[in-house]
């Protein structure tokens, strides 16, 4: 990296992997959203997969939370990062009454592999040998990679059903992408002083991580 710009690493990023980022946050789950098309039963296996992922979202979350405590430099990342855990905590509440307004009864789902495969891809970020800046970098684009998906479905002329309204208001509104703006500001910040190894790695686990979204939006199609 000598002599390249570090300045807004992450927007470099997102140029560099544009088709896998458009194929993450355009997929074609999320464009049936978009024009009224979507199949009620691949909502609702989205929504029960989605769920089991959550929970696994918050021991990953946890995780940054410390990593901010122990290696910021900037002690104002951690209430951006507490927002994100009170965020969750609503989340939670929120797929519970949203499964049943479904049908969809939470204790039997059953995660399937793509699902499974992207949890355990976030418990190897929990390893303290992963550092701060790596893991600020992959929460950002988890939480971006849903907000630019749901937003989308919110547009002028987007013709999403009334009843997956808000689901897409969950993440694709105004506040969650000031949010997800901040944790990007974090990790353009942390990426900017990292050694050329780390930042190297925070560019891998982003790929790897639009690789999963892809993967878990193709859950909603079903078993084939
Ligand atoms: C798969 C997936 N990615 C990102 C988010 C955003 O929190 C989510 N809820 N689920």
């Amino acid at each position: 990296m000598h002599g390249t710009e570090r300045k807004a690493m992450t927007e470099t990023w997102l140029k560099k992997h544009r088709q896998i980022y458009v194929g993450a946050t355009r997929h074609p789950f999320i464009l049936a959203i978009r024009d009224g098309s979507v199949d009620l039963s691949s909502f609702k296996r989205w929504l029960g997969q989605d769920y089991i992922f959550v929970r696994a979202f918050i021991p990953f979350v946890a995780s940054v939370l410390l990593k901010a405590w122990k290696e910021s430099d900037d002690s104002t990342d951690i209430d951006v990062i507490l927002g994100g855990m009170a965020a969750l905590n609503d989340e939670i509440e929120w797929f519970k009454k949203e499964a049943s307004k479904w049908g969809v009864d939470l204790p039997s789902v059953v995660p399937q592999q793509p699902n499974l495969d992207y949890c355990r891809f976030l418990e190897s970020l929990i390893s303290p040998d992963v550092d701060y800046t790596q893991a600020i970098t992959a929460f950002w684009a988890i939480e971006a990679v849903y907000q630019d998906s749901f937003a989308h479905c919110l547009e002028d002329g987007s013709k999403t059903p009334g009843e997956l309204k808000e689901t897409c208001q969950r993440w694709g509104n105004e506040v969650f992408g000031q949010y997800c703006h901040a944790l990007q500001s974090i990790a353009n910040r942390r990426l900017e002083k990292a050694t050329d190894d780390v930042v190297a790695k925070a560019e891998v686990s982003l790929l790897r991580i639009l690789e999963h979204e892809v993967e878990f939006w193709n859950m909603s199609r079903g078993p084939v």
